[in-house]
């Protein structure tokens, strides 16, 4: 192990060294590089997918001084209290502008994204006027360049106005489509493999409840990982379940090498008689012991694993359905987004006052399972066993308590991530 290790934690087995979270992320930030190529898609299948490349503007937005308004245009500023101006000929229309140049002196009728042309510069909204005998009159005064959106003031051509490694979002599509451009190279979708491990473990709807054996649980993880894995915007692949024996293991992870980029695994990744995953990945591939100081979610096993040529990234979550979903939010989602093309991500957090009491030990961060009250204060699940499946959904995000020691009291500002910020 070459990572920083500390030795301030609480109650900890004697001899075991736990790494703090930030330093465990930034190995992790370190190893994980883009894995994808990429395809060229129409705007209207954009959404979710990731740039490929920094986009340029073929076009300004606006492409031409354009009215923000139906009204009347001419030129400077109108600073008398009351305006008159004769009215020239014609009109400038979206898509028939006015071809000549207005005349000094006059105004002209003008309507909503109208091109300005030569000679005008303001508009005064048709509300505002009073029409009479080729005339146009108004109270000033109003500004020059008023109901103006001058040429280029959103974007101009040459700009970069998306960056690579963006996921990304339907308004994306509007802004693309103005800058001049149908179809933007995406990386292709990240493939990523999820499958459960234990001999516990029952797919659901394979045998009914009734026929369950005492010992047997349902899968909840699988489910769940690859729900997490499509919302992230990855092609999530049902690898199922593997039975408690390296062979099966190894067979699986032998084949999926074939089928995906990375693999997301639940279970066995802890220091008992049947945690095989971490033991192969060991024993057969590359592998650290992370022992994490955060709870929940201690143990994982992040590891590579050969196949032939591939080097497939294997995240060994714990199977305790709380910590593989913590652990699958704080490092799988920004390591995978990594080998997707992103950038590294870190959640968006924002400081709520707290609705409850806790004191916290030091040496290790905590998250809780929690839920904005109509207060706007973090209220926590009344629980933070690893195995309450159902704080899960009944929260909405984590509360993240810091490494060191905390006393918390209704009232105290604690760090609330909404799940959404890890998407
Ligand atoms: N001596 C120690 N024991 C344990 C430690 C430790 O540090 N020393 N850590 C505990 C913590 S924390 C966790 S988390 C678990 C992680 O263990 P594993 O990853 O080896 O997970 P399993 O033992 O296979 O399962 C743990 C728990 O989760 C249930 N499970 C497993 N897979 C699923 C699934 N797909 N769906 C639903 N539930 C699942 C399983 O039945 C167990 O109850 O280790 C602790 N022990
Ligand atoms: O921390 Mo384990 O990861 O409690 O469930």
């Amino acid at each position: 192990m070459t990572a920083k290790l500390r030795n301030d934690c609480f109650a900890l087995p004697p001899g075991v060294n736990w790494i703090p979270l930030e330093d465990a992320l930034a190995r992790l930030r370190d190893r994980v590089a883009p894995v994808v190529g990429d395809e060229m898609v129409p705007l209207d299948a954009i959404r979710g997918r990731i740039l490929a490349q920094d986009i340029v503007a073929f076009r300004a937005n606006p492409p031409a001084a354009n009215s923000a308004v139906d009204g009347y245009g001419f030129a400077g500023a109108a600073l008398d209290e009351l305006v008159t101006l004769p009215l020239a000929d014609g009109r400038s229309a979206a898509g028939e502008p006015y071809g000549g140049v207005l005349l000094a002196g006059h105004a002209l009728r003008i309507l909503t994204g109208a091109i300005v042309p030569a000679g005008m510069d303001t508009v005064v909204l048709q509300e505002d006027v009073e029409v009479a005998g080729g005339k146009l009159q108004f109270r000033g005064p109003l500004k020059q360049g008023a109901n103006v959106r001058r040429a280029g003031e959103d974007f101009n051509a040459g700009d970069v106005v998306l960056r690579n490694g963006r996921r990304l979002r339907p308004e994306d599509a509007a802004l693309l489509a103005a800058a001049g451009l149908a179809e933007v190279p995406v990386y292709r979708p990240l493939r990523v493999g999820v499958f459960s491990n234990g001999d516990e473990v029952v797919a659901p709807g394979t045998i009914a409840p009734e026929d369950m054996g005492a010992g047997e649980i349902y899968d909840s993880n699988r489910p769940m990982l690859l729900s997490l894995l499509s919302d992230w915007g990855f092609d999530a692949v049902d690898l199922g379940h593997v039975r408690d024996s390296r062979d099966a293991l190894r067979d699986r992870l032998n084949t999926a090498a074939a089928e995906v980029d990375a693999v997301l695994t639940s279970g066995g990744v802890s220091t008992g008689d049947e945690d095989h995953v971490s033991a192969l990945l060991r024993e057969e591939g590359q592998m650290d012991s992370w022992r994490i100081a955060i709870k929940p979610g201690r143990p994982l096993a992040l590891g590579l694993w050969p196949a032939g040529e591939v080097l497939l990234p294997v995240f060994g979550l714990p199977g305790n359905p709380v910590a593989a979903f913590v652990t699958g939010l704080l490092f799988a989602r920004p390591a995978l987004g990594v080998m997707a093309g992103q950038a590294w991500q870190e959640p968006q957090g924002f400081m709520v006052p707290a609705a409850f009491a806790k004191s916290k030990k030091p040496g290790r961060r905590e998250f809780l399972r929690a839920r904005i009250n109509s207060d706007g204060q973090a209220e926590v699940f009344k629980s933070e066993g690893s195995g309450r499946i159902s704080g899960l959904s009944w929260a909405d995000g984590l509360v993240e308590l810091p490494h060191e020691a905390a006393e918390i009291t209704p009232g105290t500002l604690v760090r609330y991530l909404p799940y959404s910020s890890f998407s």
